[in-house]
């Protein structure tokens, strides 16, 4: 196959084009946010259940048990852990938190950790409480003696600071208050708000798992969406609500999520447009639309106190400090300056609810627009199915599908209209190799983490994005994370245990397709439609390189000629080449099953290049 390259660029590369999808989906407590401790603060959690004590133990006969305080710590966290210490109690006696899994600890990092305590009723006692870290089966890491006293009844903070001398053998470590039994005997303590932090990606305060958001920085990534997805809303009271996002713990009462567990909203509006200024992000925002996933859509008459939180949503990260209540709060926590937006998402996956969408969407978008005259709102139910009006300039389209399904329509959008539409291409994944059960099990086809196959099916996709990213401006698989140990979705793109991050084949697609973006369109030699062979030219202008990606995505090498028509082209260039078995996957078992290699090849005006079998390419040249 010859590829004839031509001399002048068809259109720029949008900045935005590659990005990542966030929402919480096992993925934000416990996984990028980066709080150590499960159940901090007993949120939406029902008192005298066991339920409530989910992550928390008793150590050496302690009592514990969750209360609604009569004097809670605050208006947003009613519950408190009451812990008494039984008479005749001897040793140390007291409760632990096993936080997502167990808890990683590492010799010479400090732990900030803290807590809210009070004696609910006054008594003579004074002593010490000992706060540290422990193995699982018990054996101290590291601890710090706390006085307390009895007349304290009213709540008190409590900071320490906690620095291992040695690593424990393992991830299976707890979070642990004891008290000794003896002196204590028969006193009831109530504890309130506990948060324990190990150092942070740049070390912000309230910030992210280290090696989860490098994972995510190394792709270099455009654009981030958040907070969601079908984590927008299960059902209109536990709705994401950005002002329960923001400020002090204290202040943040969480909520059942969508993907049934109780989000604590640690990781907030604040937190994400912060991680987006600190990867280089844009954010893509979505607002909730008045539709939730439970099936309820509020009446077109109702809408109107959901259409003003999403208008002091958008104020809180835009507006103006001086004119706006929602803009002040955000100058309140520190940042005076509004943050980058161009993109809102009027709700989720809203296919679901077209029915309501064709007054939902209206409704929205003429009060966004007449508020925000500069941004761009994308709709997200099925292109023009219904026709909406407005007539959306931006639309967001998901797929998930069979590896075979991407490669077969890599050239999905190039028969689109060029009438100013514009797509986000924000939901895609091969997840199955069974195209009769797409969403099914393992035993069924669906994939458990992403192979050989599946990313290059994801790369010829992609390439077809790429040639059409004139109307394509930003893309992004998903889901982003995933906890192998308790996940609601595979394959993720990045999965992690308590321990460890696993960059799966996917992964080093999108970074490869990322981190070699260049700035315009290069037309070629068009691929077949029907082919299993797919390249696309881009430059980077401001280095004078063509890079050419190939995706392989059968078995058999592909011989492809590339011709150039430029006066000077390097005799050599670079290759970064992802290959492997069909159904190669990096996992928890074979961690780095599949990464990819750099070689120089040879190279020139005209060049022959061997596409490996299941292998994804990014060739580049010097070229003038
Ligand atoms: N059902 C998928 C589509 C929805 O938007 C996401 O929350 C889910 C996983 O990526």
């Amino acid at each position: 196959q010859t590829v004839s390259v031509s001399a002048t660029a068809s259109h720029p590369i949008p900045t935005t084009l590659w990005g990542q999808m966030f929402e919480d989906i096992s993925s934000g407590d416990g996984g990028l946010y980066a709080e150590l401790l499960q159940n901090r603060a007993f949120q939406q959690v029902t008192p005298n259940t066991a339920a409530a004590l989910n992550a928390w133990s008793a150590i050496n006969g302690g009592q514990i048990s969750v209360v609604a305080d009569s004097v809670p710590v605050s208006n947003s966290l009613p519950n408190s852990l009451r812990f008494n210490v039984p008479t005749g109690s001897t040793g140390q006696v007291g409760f632990a938190n096993s936080g997502f899994f167990g808890m990683k600890v590492v010799a010479s990092s400090t732990y900030k950790g803290s807590f809210f305590v009070k004696f609910p009723t006054a008594s003579s006692f004074r002593g010490n409480l000992i706060v540290g870290l422990r193995t699982t089966s018990g054996s101290t890491i590291v601890s710090q003696s706390v006085p307390i006293r009895g007349s304290t009844t009213s709540w008190q903070q409590i900071n320490v600071s906690l620095t291992p001398r040695t690593t424990p053998p393992s991830t299976d470590n707890q979070f642990f208050v004891t008290i000794d039994g003896a002196a204590a005997s028969g006193q009831t303590i109530n504890f309130a708000m506990f948060s324990l932090f190990p150092p942070t990606f740049k070390n912000r305060a309230n910030g992210m798992r280290d090696d989860v958001a490098t994972a995510l920085a190394e792709m270099q990534p455009k654009f981030f969406r958040f907070p969601g997805g079908n984590n927008l809303g299960q059902t209109v009271p536990t709705r994401w609500q950005w002002n329960a996002t923001i400020g002090s713990f204290l202040d943040r009462p969480g909520r059942a999520g969508d993907w049934g567990y109780i989000n604590t909203d640690g990781l907030g509006l604040l937190e994400y447009l912060l991680f987006c200024e600190d990867l280089g992000m844009e954010p893509i925002m979505a607002v909730w639309a008045g539709f939730a996933l439970g099936g309820t859509s509020v009446a077109q008459t109702g809408l109107e106190p959901y259409i003003q939180q999403a208008i002091d949503q958008i104020n809180f990260v835009i507006g103006d400090p001086a004119t706006s209540a929602p803009a002040a709060r955000r100058a309140a926590l520190g940042r005076a300056q509004p943050f980058k937006l161009t993109y809102v998402e009027i709700g989720n996956e809203d296919f679901f609810a077209s029915d309501t969408y064709t007054y939902r969407w209206p409704a929205f978008v003429d009060a966004l627009r007449s508020a925000f005259p500069n941004l761009k709102f994308i709709a997200t139910s099925n292109i023009n199915s219904p026709v909406l009006s407005p007539n959306p300039a931006q639309w967001d389209h998901h797929v998930y599908q069979t590896p075979t399904w991407f490669a077969q329509n890599s050239f999905f959008y190039d028969d689109m209209p060029r009438n100013g539409v514009t797509f986000f291409e924000g939901e895609y994944a091969a997840i199955s190799t069974n195209p009769n059960d797409i969403f099914g099990s393992p035993a069924n086809g669906r994939l458990t983490f992403s192979t050989m196959q599946s990313a290059s099916g994801e790369a010829a996709y992609m390439i077809g994005m790429e040639r059409n990213s004139d109307i394509v401006f930003a893309a992004s698989y998903a889901p982003l994370l995933g906890h192998v140990a308790g996940s609601q979705w595979t394959p993720n793109l990045i999965a992690f245990d308590t321990g460890n991050v696993y960059r799966s084949a996917s992964y080093f697609v999108q970074k490869l397709f990322s981190t070699n973006m260049g700035n315009e369109y290069i037309p070629s030699t068009l691929p077949s439609r029907t082919g299993t062979v797919f390249w696309g030219v881009t430059r980077n202008t401001a280095t004078g390189e063509i890079i050419i990606k190939v995706s392989n995505t059968v078995a058999t090498q592909a011989n492809l000629t590339f011709v150039l028509p430029f006066a000077n082209v390097a005799t050599s260039g670079s290759l970064q080449v992802l290959t492997g078995a069909a159904t190669a996957s990096n996992s928890p078992t074979t961690p780095s099953a599949l990464a990819p290699a750099t070689t120089t090849i040879t190279t020139g005006k005209t060049f022959t290049f061997a596409a490996a079998g299941f292998s994804v390419n990014v060739i580049t040249i010097k070229a003038s």
